[in-house]
This record gives C-alpha cells, structure tokens and sequence, in this order.
C-alpha cells in the first residue's frame, strides 16, 4: 500500500483510485483533461489542493501532444480546457484559483510579440509542474505554523486532536493541510492522540485518515462524526483542526459536511477551533459563506456503501458534500503558509502579502 496519491514524471500522470482505498492500492493512468475531468467528478481523487493539481497536470499531458499554430490558439486552448476543469466539482476552489492565475498569466504572455508557441507551452507546463513542490512546501508551513499556535496554547504539552474528513498525503500533493499539522506536531514529539471522525456519507475519515495514521504509526483512534460531541466533553480534546475548501473575504470556510456542527460543539466546550489551509484555498471574490456553491453528490453515495444497500429503498436523500462554517466559529483561528489569523484579518493581511508580492 502506498501513500502517493498523485504521480507525476514527464508528462506520464497516474493518480491512486481513492475509492478502492484502504483495501487495494491500484493507479490510473490520467491521459488528457477529459480523463482528469472523469477522475476528479467520481472522487477517484479528491481533496482541493489534490484536485487542482490533478486537473493541471492532466493539461500538462495533453498539451504534449497538441499542437498549435499560435500563441494565441495555444492561449485559448487553455484556457478553455481549464475552465473545462473547474466544472468537475464546484465547491473547492483551488481548481478555480488555479485556472484564473493560469489563463491570465497564459493570454497576457501571448500577448507579446516576441513570444514563441515552444517558448509559451514551456512556461506554462513548468509552472503547473511546480504546482506539486508548492503544495508540499506551503502545507509544511501551514503544519509548522499550526503547531506553534497549538503548543503555545497547552504550555507545549503534548495534545489531543480531533480531525474531520481527510486532508493529508492523500488530499494533497504530500503531507497534508490539518493532518498536516498534527504530523508536525508528532515531529515534535507532541502528539498525545489522534482521534479522526468517520466522515459519513463518504467516509473519507474512516477509510483513508484512518489509513494514514495507521500507516503513519500514530497514536490514532477513529470516531462516528456523531460522537464527536461526547468526545470533547470526555477526552480532553486540545483543539479541533480542519482543512478548507473554500475560505472566503470574511473567513467563512466550506468544508467537508459535518465541519459546522464539530465548530459548534468546540465552542460550546471551549476547544479551540482551526483551519489549516495553503491559500490556494481562499476566494477574496466572494464576501460572505451563503453565497458558497456547495456541490450535492448522488444519494446512492449516501444510501450505499460500496454498493450495498444501508438504508431503506424509497427514502429521499440529501446529500451536500460540504457546509459553511461561520467566521466567529473559527475560535483558532485560519493556518495560512504564511502565518495563522483570525478570520476577520485575513482580508487586510493576505491582500499585503499579495500586494508586496506583486511590488
Ligand atoms: C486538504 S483537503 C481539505 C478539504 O478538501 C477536505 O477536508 C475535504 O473537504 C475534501 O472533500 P472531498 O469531497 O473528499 O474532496
């Protein structure tokens, strides 16, 4: 069994099937964006910062084998075929990050006279294959930085954590947003326990958190979501750690369903509340969480587990894949790669650091 969700070298692209996880380790070849498309809508591979990298390097393999005329098919090829990307799933926002920072820096390099078709495919394809580095060198940041905070708050005893849905080796390019921090903490020798939550209907939690932290040896045990509640008033819970699909301007995180109601249980238990999540993640378009899109999946995931029927045939299903947990819920605050805020700094903060680096 292995923990590598994304394999990528030179323009070969496989991703491990994350619905056969954790009984059979098996890849996919990803030849082109529609096959990324298709990977990406069945949750084969999944978790934000994991399906934007996906998405892009899938670009990467098909623009390998595309030729163009001009700069400027060249441009608008991918730009089309990003936006393409973005439909697979609507809530995680990286993809979306991804394919605006992409299709303007793409048109605005067509642009320029000087410019080669052989010059401009090089420049984009690189930076996409840079997009797994980044990943893993902003979740360590995030991990540090997520670690430091929690520490300081338990006078650097060894802490509890409670997790939600999975944000670790699997979610991303390597190491992990809120897992992230809790392998930072274990680095410390700082981890006291794990627990992980099922995450139904999906049970990311159950099958592949679980799956890292047995595979990762830490001190780990797996919870129904709806324990969490009893969890924090009996086990001495240090802090709730979550990842992010989407932050937005006022701090208004979506995340996985069942990430809201583990918020409120922490406030009232007074457990502080975090979300640990590179910026990738962060929407400054959108001012507030209702105007969140948030995807809703087949009921059969919901009705069915691996195919066997759980509830019973006729009943209507709901199934949201995410929730909006609001701004004054996030007590820990938000764990960028570029330090932690509360969520109503994030704005100011994040906008200085993208303004400077932009001077
Ligand atoms: C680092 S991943 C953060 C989130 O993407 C994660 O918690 C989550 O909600 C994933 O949802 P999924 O539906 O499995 O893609």
């Amino acid at each position: 069994m292995t923990l590598e969700a994304i394999k990528y070298d030179e323009g070969s692209l496989q991703i491990l099937d994350q619905l056969l996880l954790p009984f059979k380790s098996e890849y996919i070849d990803v030849k082109d964006t529609e096959g990324g498309w298709n990977v990406i809508k069945k949750m084969q591979v999944r978790g934000a910062p994991a399906i934007a990298i996906v998405g892009c390097l899938s670009l990467v393999v098909e623009l390998r084998a595309t030729h163009c005329n001009s700069t400027k098919e060249l441009a608008d090829f991918i730009q089309s075929k990003l936006e393409y990307l973005v439909t697979a799933r609507p809530t995680a926002v990286n993809m979306g990050n991804a394919a605006k920072y992409f299709t303007e820096k793409v048109q605005r390099l067509a642009s320029d006279d000087g410019m080669s078709v052989k010059n401009l495919k090089k420049i984009i394809m690189t930076d996409m294959e840079e997009m797994l580095a980044k990943d893993i060198a902003g979740n360590k940041a995030v991990g540090d930085f997520g670690a430091d905070d929690i520490l300081t708050r338990s006078n650097k005893q060894p802490v509890c954590i409670l997790t939600h849905c999975n944000t670790g080796s699997l979610a991303t390019a390597g190491y992990g947003t809120a897992l992230g921090v809790i392998r930072s903490l274990k680095n410390r020798d700082a981890l006291k326990h794990v627990y992980c939550t099922e995450t139904r209907p999906y049970n990311q939690g159950a099958r592949l958190t679980a799956y890292e932290l047995v595979y990762e040896k830490m001190p780990a045990t797996l919870v129904c979501d709806s324990m969490a509640a009893m969890l924090m008033q009996r086990k001495n819970i240090s802090a709730v750690v979550v990842g992010a699909d989407r932050v937005v301007a006022n701090g208004d995180t979506a995340n996985k369903i069942g990430t809201y109601q583990l918020a409120i249980v922490a406030k009232h238990h007074d457990v502080p509340f975090y979300v640990a999540c590179p910026t990738t993640a962060y929407d400054s378009t959108i001012a507030n969480g209702d105007s969140i899109k948030i995807e809703e999946r087949p009921s059969q995931e919901m009705s069915s587990i691996n195919g066997v029927p759980v509830a019973a045939p006729g009943i209507q299903c709901w199934n949201p894949g995410f929730d909006v947990t609001p701004a004054e819920l996030i007590t820990g605050g938000i764990i960028t790669e570029h330090g932690l805020f509360k969520p109503h700094e994030l704005k100011d903060k994040l906008g200085l650091i993208n303004g400077s680096k932009k001077a």
